[in-house]
């Protein structure tokens, strides 16, 4: 099945993305956690436990679950001559700025990781400077560092697929990320866009060496012909009206709406999944915490360039023009203001629709989980104690590369 079809939030999912935790969880001190955009540190055990359970229950449900580690690792062993470019180029991301260090940790990847699937997953991991073992009787640098750091940052937040390259109908928007440790995550996508034979001719929409951030959690596909993108912590309207010309430009893209939605700036509602999601033709999930302070844009392109407005009215109302029928909001927690924060907190907006009024949802998130049992939707539930440690749920977690027309 080569290339992408994501014309849908909900249309039965057939292949998705997903990273399976690894070593670069251990890699998470408490110094560092902020920076890393976690809250707290996995038991990374568990969490394998917990993605292996969700991936089998896709899997369970008719889904190919492809790995991100395994697409990068089949660049390299379909390309040889692309290792060490991409070893280069990985080393120059990871702030490395002296020769000397790009050398030694060039010779340490290249040579005690012949096996690229290894190679790909140490890139991941992060490296330690114990590991270098480099002679500190010629380095001022070498005797003065730490006796343990970490010299290449590990890449934690790595099994957020959803966040990093987003399929967009039949094209790609590869992320210019908010944060210093996503961006470098890009890397994986760049090299799989432009090398595996899967996905090496997909149109695409934007590029990480762009100047504003965007990133996939705030990337919906609404329809065939509306895709809705949050304005967030993570997502300028400077990407998204440059996202805009891109995708009306691609004469082979039916997309000809554009909704953005203004969300407050901040992290528990860091991207549009994490208050709002389509889980069934007629009804999405939301917290209710962004209703008051919401707004939508539509944009539509016009001649060379783009026409925007504000829309007003109820978010239901502005939902069903586009959607073609009347909708119906379901507020994460039930209506109760303290489980609705705290299940958002926790991603109980975040699900991952795999047809039409089936989702996956974290266990974690039980008040919101009956209300939407008793509307009828079907669930899918995976385990969630240690995954829900990075602030992500289920959709955060998977990225759809192809559902049914
Ligand atoms: N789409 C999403 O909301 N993804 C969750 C990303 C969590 C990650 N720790 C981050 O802060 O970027």
């Amino acid at each position: 099945m080569a290339g992408v079809n994501v014309k849908s939030e909900i249309k039965p999912l057939k292949r998705v993305l997903l990273h399976r935790p690894g070593n670069e969880l251990l890699n998470l001190t408490p110094n560092t956690l902020e920076e890393l955009l976690f809250d707290d540190i996995p038991f990374l055990k568990v969490a394998q436990e917990e993605h292996d359970a969700f991936a089998q229950a896709l899997r369970d449900n008719g889904v190919e679950v492809v790995y991100l580690e395994d697409l990068m690792t089949e660049v390299l062993d379909q390309n040889p001559d692309v290792r060490e470019t991409f070893l280069k180029q990985f080393i120059e991301e990871a702030g490395i700025r002296t020769d000397r260090y790009q050398k030694i940790i060039f010779d340490y990847l290249n040579d005690n990781y012949p096996e690229n699937k290894d190679l790909v997953l140490k890139t991941m991991e992060g490296i330690n400077l114990t590991e270098l073992h480099t002679d500190k009787s010629n380095s001022l640098v070498d005797l003065v560092s730490e006796a343990s750091k970490m010299v290449v940052a590990p890449m934690p937040n790595l099994y957020f697929t959803r966040d990093n390259f987003a399929m967009i109908g039949n094209g790609v928007s590869i992320n210019r990320m908010y944060s210093v440790t996503r961006n470098r995550e890009t890397i994986y996508g760049e090299y799989i866009f432009k090398y595996h034979p899967d996905f090496k001719d997909v149109p695409q929409y934007y590029s990480r060496y762009n100047t504003f951030h965007i990133e996939g959690g705030d990337i919906l596909n609404i329809n065939d012909h509306v895709l809705a993108v949050g304005i967030s912590q993570r997502t300028e309207p400077d990407a998204i009206d440059a996202l805009a010309h891109n995708i009306f430009n691609d004469e082979t893209s039916p997309i000809d709406t554009i909704l953005a939605f203004n969300i407050p700036n901040n992290r528990a509602m860091m991207h549009l999944d994490t208050v709002f999601t389509q889980i069934d033709t007629d009804k999405f999930t939301i917290h209710p915490g962004i209703m008051g302070p919401l707004t939508v844009f539509e944009i539509t392109p016009e001649g060379e360039g783009i026409k925007v407005k504000e829309m007003t009215g109820k978010l239901e109302d502005i939902l069903e023009k586009y959607v073609g029928m009347p909708v119906e909001l379901i507020p994460c927690g039930g209506g109760d203001r303290i489980a609705a924060e705290r299940e958002q907190w926790n991603d109980g907006s975040n699900t991952l629709c795999i047809a039409p009024g089936t989702v996956c949802v974290y266990e974690r998130n039980d008040v919101t989980n009956k209300v939407l049992e008793e509307k009828g939707i079907k669930l899918i539930v995976i385990p969630s104690a240690e995954l829900s440690r990075g602030r992500g749920g289920p959709r955060c977690m998977s990225m759809p590369i192809w559902r049914e027309d």
